[in-house]
């Protein structure tokens, strides 16, 4: 059992620091005038008044050290959507956030703010507005989506005012902005690769994309307004850029900002998602003998054809919550973030 003293509320410890989300976290706690302890399995970056932890989450001592006197934990570890490795979903997401909660209450934290996913509701058919209050997908598309569920449910059946341990779990919608290395690296790919000449479906189907700052701002308000007499304790709150876009005019943004161009031809949806199924379970079967990675998987055909756009009505009224930085803005800022994606560059 590691020894207790009382920690101060504004020591804070972000799991996943060295990613995307977490490093934009980081830099705005400590704007913020939080001392912030960093653990993740690789260290990315230094910056004053951060402290560097390396470890796997799995690993309840290395953990330990890194939430001593520390009373806010944010929890935004997770292997990359993409991955096809079920065993390391479950490792992490599940087995690894158990492990989470009980270094948390070893080591005395209040509060634990959890990175969960709008997808933990997508099944693949369109959500318009979704609240809070829409079931976990029965079907959950991918590894990510089915492990992303555990992994909210284990956090927010956590939260006990009893034991002064209060949860809560936000939920992003499609992060961008600088240093993404999955949404826009992954677009010029294809891009470059000459495979963004279609259109998934009609391209009228309305998408959340949020900036990296506004997903930061929701966790800090949730950590700020999460106390024992709080609607907060226990909930998941959708984070949304609250301006629902054509999932196709945002993507034709990026590649024509970078300086490619715009998909242009349609393809009927159903069509493409059999494909991306086949394929899928090509790669499945003949994974033994070779590691075949589409570009284009059930999941992201999905995301590409359907509606999904969430409410984020609940933040609002319980956080205040209110995005900072607007889609336009958003868009341009992140663009001009990668010169070296340019084409030609
Ligand atoms: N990006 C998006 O659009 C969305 C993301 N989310 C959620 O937001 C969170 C952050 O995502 P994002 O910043 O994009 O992801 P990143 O992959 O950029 O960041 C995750 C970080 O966690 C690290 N990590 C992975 N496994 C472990 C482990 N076992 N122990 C310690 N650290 C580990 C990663 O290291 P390494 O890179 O070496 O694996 C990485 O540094 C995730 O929980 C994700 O599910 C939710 C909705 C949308
Ligand atoms: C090849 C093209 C059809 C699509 C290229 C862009 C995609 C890589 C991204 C478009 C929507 C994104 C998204 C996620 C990852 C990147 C995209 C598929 C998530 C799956 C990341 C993790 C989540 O929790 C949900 C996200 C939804 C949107």
């Amino acid at each position: 059992m590691a020894t207790r003293t009382r920690p101060s509320s504004k020591r804070c410890a972000v799991i996943g620091g060295s990613g995307f989300l977490g490093r934009h976290l980081v830099e705005r706690l400590v704007d913020r005038g939080y001392t912030v302890n960093v653990f993740d399995i690789r260290q990315a970056y230094e910056l004053p008044g951060v402290m560097f932890h390396q470890g796997d989450l799995c690993d309840r001592q290395a953990l330990l050290l890194a939430l001593k006197e520390v009373s806010v934990v944010f929890h935004c570890a997770s292997p990359a959507p993409a991955s096809d490795d079920r065993a390391l979903f479950q490792r992490v997401n599940i087995d690894g956030t158990r492990t989470v909660i009980q270094a948390c209450h070893e080591a005395g934290v209040q509060k634990l703010i959890l990175t969960s996913s709008a997808s933990v509701v997508f099944e693949g058919t369109d959500i318009k507005n979704g609240r809070e209050d829409l079931p976990y997908a029965k079907k959950p598309i991918d590894y990510y989506t089915e492990t992303k569920i555990v992994q909210e449910k284990l956090v927010l059946e956590a939260c006990s005012k009893e034991k002064g341990f209060l949860t809560v779990a936000i939920r992003p919608h499609g992060i961008f902005g600088p240093r993404d290395p999955q949404l826009v690296p992954i677009l010029v790919d294809t891009a470059r690769r000459g495979k963004m000449k279609f259109i998934i479906g009609d391209g009228s189907n309305l998408v959340d994309f949020t900036y990296v700052e506004n997903v930061v701002h929701g966790h800090i308000l949730a950590a700020e307004h999460l106390k024992a007499d709080s609607p907060l304790c226990g909930q998941a709150y959708h984070i949304t850029n609250d301006e629902p876009v054509r999932f196709w005019d945002f993507m034709s943004q990026i590649l024509e900002g970078l300086g490619y161009s715009a998909p242009r031809y349609h393809l009927p949806y159903t069509l493409v998602y059999g494909i991306a199924l086949l394929l899928w379970l090509m790669a499945l079967v003949l994974r033994p003998l070779i590691r075949i990675k589409p570009t284009f998987t059930p999941m992201r055909v999905a995301l590409a054809g359907t509606h999904h756009y969430y409410s984020c009505a609940r933040a609002k009224k319980d956080m205040g919550y209110q995005p900072l930085v607007p889609l336009q803005e958003a868009i341009v800022r992140t663009v001009e973030s990668y010169p070296h994606l340019r084409k030609g560059a």
